[in-house]
């Protein structure tokens, strides 16, 4: 039997973290890509407050003992003194892959004038993606379809999983091969 591709998926909030609110943004994540993704996968998903150490120790772990292909963050990635998300992803990289934030900026420019506060960013540690994404719930599927259709080719380059997409919902795209459906 395979081993089941693993997604981790984790919100940083203070306030979600600490009960003050439901966390809607982890669910969110979920949901997307349940649709998004052809393959079967399970979600490894974690919610923790806004500690640089405390999100750097959970990507390690995600990254280096759960075995997820793909880590998505939401949450933290503004200028307020709290928003450290990037910093810890950048702690925990071996590789920036600055193309993903710069991307997803610009999609949400279409979508909000503050789209310019999120410092989101990306990188590979080890055989594993990490991509932040902002906090606001609505933020993920606007910048997850943006991003999404890189991520299986993405994954094949760092010797992860063979990710399939459902192409009604996202057409991921493979040099040198056919777009499939
Ligand atoms: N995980 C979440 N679930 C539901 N709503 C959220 C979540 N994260 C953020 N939001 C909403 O988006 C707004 C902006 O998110 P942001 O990440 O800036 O929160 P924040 O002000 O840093 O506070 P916190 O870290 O306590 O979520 C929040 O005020 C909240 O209304
Ligand atoms: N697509 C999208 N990007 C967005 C937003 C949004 O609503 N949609 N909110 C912006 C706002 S208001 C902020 S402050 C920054 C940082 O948000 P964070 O600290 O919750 O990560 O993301 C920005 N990027």
């Amino acid at each position: 039997m395979s081993t089941p591709i693993r997604i981790g998926i984790v919100t940083v909030s203070d306030r979600a973290s600490a009960g003050i609110y439901e966390d809607e943004g982890g669910p969110a994540i979920k949901a997307y890509l349940d649709r998004a993704l052809a393959s079967s996968w399970a979600a490894v998903a974690r919610v923790i407050p806004d500690d640089r150490a405390l999100i750097a120790r959970t990507l390690t772990a995600l990254a280096d003992d759960e075995g997820c292909c793909l880590i998505v963050t939401t949450g933290g990635t503004g200028p307020a003194p709290r928003d450290v998300t990037p910093e810890a992803t950048e702690d925990v990289i071996d590789k920036p892959m600055p193309g993903f934030g710069e991307l997803m900026r610009q999609v949400s420019l279409q979508k909000v004038p503050t789209a310019i506060l999120s410092r989101q960013t990306a990188g590979i540690r080890g055989k594993s993606l990490i991509v932040n994404l902002p906090g606001r719930p609505r933020a993920i599927a606007e910048c997850l379809d943006a991003v999404m259709p890189a991520i299986p080719y993405c994954i094949d380059l760092i010797e992860g999983p063979y990710l399939e997409t459902d192409p009604a919902v996202i057409v991921a795209f493979r040099p040198g091969q056919k777009a499939k459906g």
